[in-house]
């Protein structure tokens, strides 16, 4: 089911698929901000490339389990809908860690801006150990001519290079074709900017970025991606890698993310 939310005064729109409670599509002031392929417009299943795939109980390889998590490929159920929100849970089981957990993500349509609330609840006896991400697929014109700005005092892990660590670049991102960078210890502000549009990135919670785009060869073994589509996204990933969440029993574990639409 396709869940769709409106902001009246500005008529933004999302739409957010109970299926791995993933955002499919953010229209804010007239264009689409959020990427999804072509191919799955019609059935985002067929597509997991695109939107806000939400990732637990692990980030990428960074735990023993399954790569990104399962909770991306699951059924959540609807909490509470309004014109301008819905919160969607989960629940986890590992029976192997004795663990269990309730997920939640609230999604919030503002005038200019998406918030993404997630939540862990740790709902079993023993501590739990995860990382977790958003893994924002922000959509752009040509990935080669934006800017990121906000990452140029962290030091990055090159994921293309074996998780190799890189010094900080002291300087703002550029045309950011092919690279898959794990930045630990972010600012809580970052910018998205292209020609005439740009995104401000806000997270909480999450201490970690993720920055990811394909490139052309590595969108070659991505069946879901059309000749081009690599061109038209940039992910900026709030996550939770390093350290992993070390949740006590019966604790719960906040992080947001915040996309909001600026002035270039
Ligand atoms: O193909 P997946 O499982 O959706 O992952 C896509 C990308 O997700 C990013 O978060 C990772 O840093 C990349 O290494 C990975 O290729």
């Amino acid at each position: 089911m396709i869940i769709r939310l409106v902001d009246a005064d500005s008529g933004s729109t999302a739409e957010v698929s109970t299926f791995g409670a993933r955002v499919l599509s953010w229209q804010c002031q007239g264009r689409e901000r959020i990427f999804m392929p072509d191919i799955g417009k019609d059935d985002p299943r067929a597509a997991p490339h695109g939107g806000v795939p939400v990732l637990f109980p692990q980030f990428g390889f960074f735990g023993n389990g399954r790569k990104h998590g399962v909770v991306r490929d699951i059924d959540w159920a609807v909490e509470k809908q309004a014109d301008d929100f819905v919160l969607m849970h989960c629940r986890f089981e590992n029976p192997e860690a004795f663990s269990k957990a309730e997920v939640r993500l609230r999604v919030e349509l503002e005038r200019d801006a998406l918030a993404m609330y997630f939540s862990v609840i740790n709902a079993s006896n023993t501590a739990m150990r995860f990382t977790c991400g958003l893994h924002t697929y922000l959509r752009v014109e040509d990935v080669s001519q934006v800017r990121v700005t906000g990452l140029e005092q962290s030091a990055w892990q090159d994921a293309l290079n074996g998780l190799q660590s890189v010094a900080a670049a002291k300087q703002a991102l550029e045309g950011p074709v092919n690279v898959d960078r794990v930045y630990v210890g972010t600012p809580e502000k970052l910018t998205l900017a292209e020609a005439l549009s740009g995104v401000s990135i806000e997270q909480t919670g999450f201490a970690d970025t993720v920055v990811w785009n394909p490139g052309p060869e590595l969108a070659l073994g991505l069946s879901d991606l059309g000749d081009e589509e690599w061109r038209n996204f940039l992910c900026i990933e709030a996550a939770q890698i390093s350290p992993p969440v070390e949740l006590p029993a019966w604790d719960t574990w906040y992080g947001r993310q915040r996309l909001q639409i600026r002035d270039i």
